[in-house]
């Protein structure tokens, strides 16, 4: 062991430290949450530096001034706010991250989903995490409230509509950025969201592509019960692990990362049977990186892995690209496709088509072709802008990156059928 006195030593008590008093911080936003101080802020004039003394008469009738301003300087050290000292005065405003917590024109924001996260029930687990380790057969919620987390939300009206607050904040903005950068979309007619929840997602699908005719929110019953009316809408109540409403396309979102993986083959074999021939799964996921660095986006997504473990499995988890293909191989959907529109979600367009191509683009054409070494099939590269599936995912993957055109691998195949029409011909190179 190193002595005491050295740099290196030092600095790693004081890491050992703040890591130890961490919870400070999530309980510091819990509470900054509670008290609407982002809105107070906002709302005193356009970000505008104020003191804790002046936010205090904007959030409660009598008040701790002092406690508030600790509060805002530990969340200023985390970049939730910006502190200007000012005549030996500390006054505070939004940062852009302060700033996700600020009541939109819908009544949205990120503060449902702090408040959800922190919520008696679920805090009662986390001292259980390392349970999860000693035997994963029962997730720590399970293990501190008596039954799994979904069923107990449903029990407790405040909590299953915090639950659906929580998800409109985060999914209307992610949606929104979504419809900007991905349009698997197209030629989609009926369109049904499995754990839609309130609708947001659906509703906000719809109205930037008008050629859906008819939108399917399926959730919970409890859930669908409280889903405002939306047109071209219908809220549709039942169980994913039983059966999912037929439409064209299905999409769904932060729905596959909470259950283990045989639970989302179920899902998914569900979502293959109610697709016709050609139907896509969207989904839209968390999707971990390979490496853990100590980037915002890993981090983020590391510790929901952890909270989905403490919560709700044991075995659910974030999972990565890989993992995600190799269990839509498995559930049917040979050919997938990942769009990062977002830091935190990953768009994961799975098609059961032989060859998702849309009618409207030009026949493909076969523009180069070749055995692959050691591989008992063949790489063929077409014109068009998709990429199939082979059962070695990583070689499909590889091949993308190397090369400029997107490549199909056809196991064994010589001759296969697009769009059942065209008949291309497969030489070997
Ligand atoms: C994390 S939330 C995601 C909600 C929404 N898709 C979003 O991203 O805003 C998961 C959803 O799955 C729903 N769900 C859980 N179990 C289900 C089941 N067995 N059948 C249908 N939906 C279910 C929950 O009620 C919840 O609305």
């Amino acid at each position: 062991m190193e002595e005491e006195g050295t740099d290196s030593r030092k600095q790693a008590k004081l890491v050992i430290m703040e890591l130890a008093n961490m919870i400070s911080v999530p309980m510091a936003l819990n509470a900054v949450v509670r008290l609407n101080v982002a809105d107070a802020i906002w709302n005193a004039g356009a970000n505008t530096p104020i003191s804790a003394a002046q936010i205090l008469p904007r959030i409660l009738p009598a008040g701790d001034a002092e406690n508030l301003q600790r509060l805002l300087r530990i969340l200023t050290s985390y970049g939730v706010f910006h502190e200007h000292i000012d005549a030996g005065e500390r006054k505070y405003s939004l940062t852009d991250v302060g700033k996700t917590l600020v009541t939109d024109e819908q009544g949205l924001s990120y503060g449902a989903y702090v408040l959800q996260h922190h919520q008696d029930a679920l805090m009662r687990a986390w001292p259980l995490v390392h349970e999860a380790v000693v035997d994963p057969t029962k997730e720590p919620f399970e293990r501190a409230n008596g039954e799994g987390a979904y069923g107990y939300y449903l029990k407790k009206e405040e909590m299953n509509e915090l639950m659906v607050k929580a998800m409109s904040g985060v999914s209307v903005p992610f949606i929104k950025a979504m419809l900007e950068g991905y349009d698997g979309f197209q030629g989609v007619e009926r369109l049904v969201d499995v754990g839609g929840s309130g609708g947001d997602c659906l509703r906000m699908i719809l109205q930037k592509h008008p050629t859906i005719k008819e939108g399917i929110n399926f959730d919970l019953p409890e859930v669908v019960a409280k889903a405002p009316p939306t047109p071209y809408v219908t809220h549709v109540g039942g169980d994913m692990f039983k059966s999912i409403p037929q439409g064209d396309a299905i999409f769904m979102k932060w729905v596959l990362t909470t259950w283990t993986d045989e639970e989302i083959k179920q899902i998914m074999r569900n979502c293959h049977k109610a697709l016709p021939e050609g139907g896509k799964l969207i989904a839209c996921e968390p999707v971990l990186p390979e490496h853990s660095d100590e980037s915002h986006r890993t981090r983020a997504l590391l510790e929901g892995d952890i909270f989905v473990m403490t919560i709700y499995r044991a075995k659910g988890k974030h999972r990565t690209e890989e993992q995600f293909r190799l269990l839509a191989i498995d559930a049917g959907f040979p050919h997938f496709r990942a769009f990062n529109v977002d830091h935190f979600y990953t768009v994961l367009d799975n098609n059961h088509h032989t060859f998702c191509l849309h009618p409207k683009l030009a026949p493909p054409k076969v523009i180069a072709c070749r055995r692959v070494i050691g591989q008992s099939s063949i790489a063929v590269a077409l014109n068009q802008n998709d990429v199939g599936a082979t059962k070695d995912a990583s070689l499909s993957h590889l091949l993308r990156l190397t090369l400029e055109s997107l490549w199909f691998i056809i196991a064994g195949a010589e001759e296969f059928v697009i769009r059942d029409a065209i008949h291309v011909r497969v030489v070997w190179s």
